[in-house]
């Protein structure tokens, strides 16, 4: 396992972070429904600063229904706050507002009272990379706002864009960098898209995909790659699914680099189903 966390830039970014934060009512952490635990960082806890928190269970489509639900349990009985999004068709987008709103009530009514009237809402959006948080600013603030923003010259970092008449967001999603001491924690961001999948760890990382739905959805990969029995090893199933694709090198072997491909864009355009590769417990 090759893939590797600096932790310098890591406390560099979580420094950021805190700044950011004690400018926002409420914080809204970004997870992706596929991997909840593995796409938190459990440092954000700890400069919060005091500020409500809800989690947004970012790309609820490409997550499995029933374990997306058991991960809400878990969340809500560890008292936080949850709500399920798909940004990408405009899902949970207003529950979600509705929700920061309900959690900036003490703020807000303590600001009243120290006669700081109308004041919007101030949230902050962090998540690691690729789970969504452009896709989530654009829709709550709506193209034009979003695209304001893009044009070169306009000076990035403090400006708030308008959510609604009540609310603004930061214009700047903070970067929730990944934690994985635990190589299993990296095999799922790779490969969910958060970190680049390596060369050199390429094929462990799509051998540990295979494993886990071999584990979990075995009649996925099944009806996907016409194999009627699978084999019991994980590196049995990738050298099949090699085969039934033809990926092979010269003299017959598999071409397992070739074959990762094929699963990997199998995963992540959904050719599997919605598949979650983490639950709660893991009680599988
Ligand atoms: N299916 C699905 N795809 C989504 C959803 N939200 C975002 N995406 C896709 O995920 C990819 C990454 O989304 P971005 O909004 O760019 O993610 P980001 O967190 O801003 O990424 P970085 O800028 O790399 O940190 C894009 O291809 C989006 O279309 C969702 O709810 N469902």
């Amino acid at each position: 396992m090759t893939i590797q966390w600096y932790p310098g830039h890591m406390a560099k970014a979580t420094r950021e972070l805190e700044e950011y934060i004690k400018r926002v009512d409420v914080v809204v952490e970004l997870a992706d429904a596929r991997i909840p635990e593995a796409s938190r960082n459990p440092v954000l806890n700890e400069v919060l600063s005091g500020r409500p928190k809800v989690i947004a269970m970012m790309k609820k489509d490409m997550a499995d229904d029933v374990v997306t639900k058991e991960w809400q349990q878990h969340f809500s009985q560890n008292g936080e706050s949850v709500v399920l999004v798909n940004a990408k068709h405009n899902q949970g987008v207003s529950k979600l507002v509705q929700e920061v709103k309900r959690l900036a009530k003490p703020r807000m009514e303590a600001l009243q009272k120290k006669g700081i009237q109308n004041r919007a809402i101030r949230a902050m959006i962090v998540g690691i990379p690729n789970v969504g948080k452009s896709t989530l600013i654009n829709r709550l603030v709506g193209k034009n706002q979003a695209d304001t923003g893009d044009k070169p010259g306009v000076t990035k970092g403090n400006r708030w864009l308008k959510v609604g008449k009540q609310m603004e967001v930061l214009d700047t999603p903070g970067i929730l960098w990944p934690k994985f001491e635990d190589p299993e924690v990296g095999y799922k961001l790779a490969i969910t898209g958060a970190i680049k999948d390596e060369r050199l760890v390429f094929q462990d990382v799509v051998l540990y995909l295979i494993q886990q739905l071999h584990k979990r959805y075995p009649e996925a990969l099944e009806a996907r790659y016409k194999l009627s029995q699978l084999p019991e090893e994980g590196v049995e199933i990738f050298e099949a699914i090699g085969r039934k694709r033809g990926c092979l090198i010269a003299g017959g072997d598999v071409d397992f680099d070739k074959a990762a491909e094929i699963v990997l864009r199998d995963f992540r355009s959904q050719k599997l189903g919605s598949c979650s590769l983490e639950a709660p417990m893991d009680s599988y």
